[in-house]
């Protein structure tokens, strides 16, 4: 049995780990943690969580068991950060879900992955995992003419945007083209007085009640649009992806590995 421990236990999507944990023939809940000040910690997790194991408490994430198999992360940055460095310290792998990294937080994660093995994805459903590798198609045999364009739509909570989902679906069309993501990437739109340029990536974005998660790549010409959506319609979608990578990661070597890797699906 791979012992997991949970960072952010008490979130939208620590919740839905625990229960796809429960789920899980191969895992156990060995520690749901949450921060030192939270008004959870030492509670019983059935008060917010009716799929925990009988008599299971939060617990401090300072006070991380050294008996975990392997660690996984969907806070916010900072709070990841600090969660990488006691995995490194105690060189327990990872699995890492948290989005909206800066380019320094996405170095200090891939230079970790030279001391643990970590799994790394914006989205960790099969479907977007899929999406991934059939935007590259398109991208690389359609038309140059073809606008590409990105909406995607969350909950209201959400505080990051465009979503790193977006954001990993405009980088792997950017890299078919072979195009610099950051010189294509357009987040707003308002102070541009001119026509859509060839190379350009647009990102539009929706934050409204409890959408748990739609995106969409448009490869739009004149007279015809093609258009690739997931919409997700349960964090357990999320939770059980990143449930299966950390069985998957847990003999694995030190290195950053992707949910492509997980499920075979890396070109
Ligand atoms: N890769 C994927 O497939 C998916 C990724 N995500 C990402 O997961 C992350 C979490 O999303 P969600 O569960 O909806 O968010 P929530 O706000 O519901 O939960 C966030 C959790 O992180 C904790 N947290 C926040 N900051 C810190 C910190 N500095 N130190 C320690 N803990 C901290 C919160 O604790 P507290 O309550 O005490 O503030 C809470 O437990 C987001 O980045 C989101 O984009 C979400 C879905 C799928
Ligand atoms: O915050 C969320 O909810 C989600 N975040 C991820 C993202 O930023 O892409 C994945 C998913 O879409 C849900």
């Amino acid at each position: 049995m791979t012992q997991i421990g949970i960072f952010g236990a008490n979130g939208r999507m620590g919740l839905a780990l625990i229960e796809a944990v429960q789920q899980s023939q191969h895992c156990q809940l060995g520690s749901a943690f949450v921060r030192a000040s939270s008004p959870h910690l030492n509670q019983s997790i059935a008060t917010l969580q009716p799929q925990a194991p009988g008599g299971s408490t939060f617990s401090s994430e300072q006070q991380l068991d050294t008996e975990l198999d392997v660690l996984i992360d969907f806070t916010l940055p900072e709070g990841m950060l600090g969660h990488l460095q006691q995995a490194v310290a105690n060189k327990t792998p990872m699995v890492i879900g948290t989005t909206g990294l800066s380019a320094e937080q996405m170095q200090a994660l891939e230079s970790a992955s030279q001391s643990i093995p970590i799994v790394f994805a914006r989205n960790f459903s099969v479907g977007v995992t899929l999406m991934l590798d059939l935007v590259q198609t398109a991208a690389a045999k359609l038309a140059d003419e073809m606008d590409i364009e990105i909406f995607e739509a969350h909950h209201r909570n959400k505080v990051d945007a465009p979503s790193g989902t977006a954001l990993a679906i405009g980088e792997a069309i950017a890299e078919a083209k072979g195009w610099d993501h950051d010189q294509v990437a357009r987040y707003d739109r308002t102070q541009v007085h001119e026509a859509k340029s060839q190379q350009e990536i647009g990102y539009s974005v929706l934050r409204a009640g409890d959408i748990v998660g739609e995106h969409t790549a448009y490869f739009a010409t004149m007279g015809e649009r093609l258009e690739l959506t997931h919409k997700a319609t349960s964090r357990l979608t999320f939770a059980s992806g990143a449930v299966r990578a950390a069985q998957w990661l847990k003999d694995k070597p030190n290195g950053l590995y992707s949910m492509q890797d997980v499920l075979g699906l890396k070109r």
